[in-house]
């Protein structure tokens, strides 16, 4: 099932049965579900056709960095699998994203590929400690821009980004931020959070919420009290 909603949430959970208890009680029609690193590698692709079967659409979040070919080989096999977004390092580099690009092109496989720019868990001085002096924003342009020019359908960046991504990049460009914090939430350890409607505002095309709808007693409530945000309610 396709569908419209910005919203794509986060299942990260240590076993398959956990993650298919938290889909049966979330609805296609009004989000996207994301399986990570955690997840995937304990439940392999049974998780992929568990989700698939219950008519989702899935973002396999496993942020590949390798050299080109490995990286191409596995976007490849992610998009064997049906899923509809998948996503590499941006700071891989060029020829790592192209590669991936050229793959996906040559086997005709339309799954959305992205990059994540700096992770949102991330703060400027994070970033000097790996030896990058570049103000954080910069460094957040500098790997959006070149993510678009190796043929990227979009970013992950945090919605702190966005606006400048839509002016640099354009509206079409896929701006997929996490660190969404509804006003109902705890920021945890993310660092650099809003919540859903300031995000949508600020120019993210889709959202990434985990904890706040994932650990709520009621999850299709916290989804809908996002939703209201959203929508101005
Ligand atoms: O690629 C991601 O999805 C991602 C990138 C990033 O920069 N920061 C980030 O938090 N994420 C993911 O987004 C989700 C956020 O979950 P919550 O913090 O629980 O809402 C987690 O699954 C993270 O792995």
């Amino acid at each position: 099932m396709s569908t419209a909603s910005p919203l794509i949430i986060a299942l990260d959970y240590a076993s398959l049965d956990a993650a298919l208890c938290m889909a049966d009680r979330l609805d296609p029609a009004r989000c996207r579900l994301k399986v990570g690193k955690e997840l995937f590698t304990r439940s392999g692709p049974e998780v992929l056709d568990a989700l698939h079967g219950r008519g989702f659409e899935v973002f396999l979040d496993l942020k590949f960095h390798d050299i080109p070919t490995t990286v191409a080989g596995a976007i490849q096999a992610a998009a064997e699998q049906g899923v509809w977004m998948v996503n590499v390092h941006a700071s891989g580099g060029r020829r790592m994203m192209e590669a991936a690009r050229e793959r996906l092109e040559r086997q005709g496989l339309e799954t959305r590929l992205i990059a994540v720019t700096v992770l949102t868990s991330m703060q400027g001085e994070d970033l000097v400690e790996v030896g990058i002096e570049a103000p954080l924003a910069e460094q957040v342009e500098r790997l959006a821009m070149l993510a678009r020019d190796s043929g990227m359908d979009g970013v992950v960046c945090s919605a702190h980004e966005a606006s400048r991504l839509d002016e640099l990049c354009g509206k079409e460009f896929l701006k997929v931020t996490p660190g969404i914090r509804p006003s109902f939430a705890m920021a945890g350890d993310q660092r650099r959070v809003m919540t859903a409607a300031q995000a949508v505002t600020a120019g993210s095309t889709h959202l990434v919420v985990g904890r706040p709808v994932t650990q709520a007693e009621e999850p299709m409530a916290a989804l809908a009290a996002i939703e209201s945000e959203l929508s101005g309610g």
